[in-house]
């Protein structure tokens, strides 16, 4: 994986697999205590593997489009945007936050049964704990969005589903119950706009925080792909895997005899040809500018 940029002014704290996590530093060379800079990379992940090479404006491409979401959802709750004046090795995919207390919950809600989700239905009939009709199958549309939240596993683990009940658990009923009701709100609204534009949300994972008057924060990214399973919405049919809206070339090209790589091998996947890359691009682009109704134009070239 390439290894975090390094930004004057500002501590490296963290990177996940497509994004990292800087402090910046007070003129003492001290941690900002209030403020934190979370960068996009052009990195992309598939089959629990960072593949190469990354794809070029995927950083900035969902940063963007994270961006018009809180901003679509800004009468709903506070987010921690402050700015998207960063250093200019990062501008464009990163943004200044406000520094909060995180929920310790990834607050997961679900419009569409796949996945992990399919698993635990498949096996229990529920899914967190909750109890689904009979007879869903891979892609099935729930009759409403369902909370089905995940505990914060450590760096490189997955996380691992849990009910509503361990939710309240661990931070209370009142809050657990904001955590449900905006987590599900927000996959709605989400909805409500990207049907309108050809794109089905299956699922997405939104993070809250605290800020110091207690009130919560929508976190981290919104409703972008990394986020999110974007599914075409003119190819869902249930009953079998849907295609990704952005994944799909990646996807069809590894699991191709054309790569030489196979899932089960345990091997790192090959790297993409130059043409999977720039169809992966395309893809993200037209997610951006479907749901936002604006051009995508790379702020380098916009300078
Ligand atoms: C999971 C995510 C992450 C992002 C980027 C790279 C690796 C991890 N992360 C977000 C915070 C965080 N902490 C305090 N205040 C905040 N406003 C945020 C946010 N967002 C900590 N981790």
């Amino acid at each position: 994986m390439t290894p975090a940029l390094d930004l004057p002014g500002y501590r490296h704290l963290y990177s996940g697999k497509v994004r990292d996590l800087y402090v910046p530093l007070n003129a003492a060379g001290e941690d900002d205590p209030d403020r934190l800079l979370l960068a996009a990379s052009d990195r992309i992940s598939a089959y629990d593997a960072i593949l190469d090479p990354a794809i070029p404006d995927k950083g900035e491409i969902l940063n963007r489009l994270s961006l018009w979401w809180f901003d679509q959802l800004a009468d709903l709750l506070p987010n921690h945007v402050l700015t998207t004046d960063v250093p200019d090795a990062v501008a464009g995919r990163a943004i200044l936050v406000r520094r909060l207390d995180m929920v310790p919950v990834e607050c997961v809600a679900r419009a569409y049964l796949t996945g992990g989700g399919l698993g635990e239905y498949a096996a229990t009939g529920a899914v967190s704990g909750l109890p689904l009709p009979a007879g869903l199958v891979d892609g099935s549309r729930l009759p409403e969005p369902i909370f089905t939240p995940s505990s914060k596993a450590p760096a490189g683990e997955h996380d691992e589903p849990i009910t509503y009940a361990d939710v309240v658990a661990l931070v209370g009923p009142g809050r657990a119950a904001e955590l449900r009701e905006l987590t599900v709100e927000i996959l709605r609204r989400g909805n409500a706009i990207a049907a309108e534009r050809g794109i089905l949300l299956a699922d997405t994972k939104v993070e809250f925080g605290l800020d110091a008057g207690g009130a919560l924060v929508l976190a981290d990214e919104v409703l972008t792909p990394d986020s999110s399973r974007f599914w075409p919405a003119d190819e869902w049919v249930p009953g079998r895997a849907q295609a990704s809206f952005d994944k799909q070339f990646v996807r069809d090209w590894l699991t191709s005899p054309a790569s030489g790589w196979s899932k089960s091998s345990g091997d790192a996947p090959p790297p993409l040809p130059a043409e999977v890359v720039e169809q992966t691009r395309a893809r993200y682009v037209e997610a951006y500018e479907r749901l936002t109704g604006a051009r995508f134009v790379p702020l380098a070239s916009a300078r």
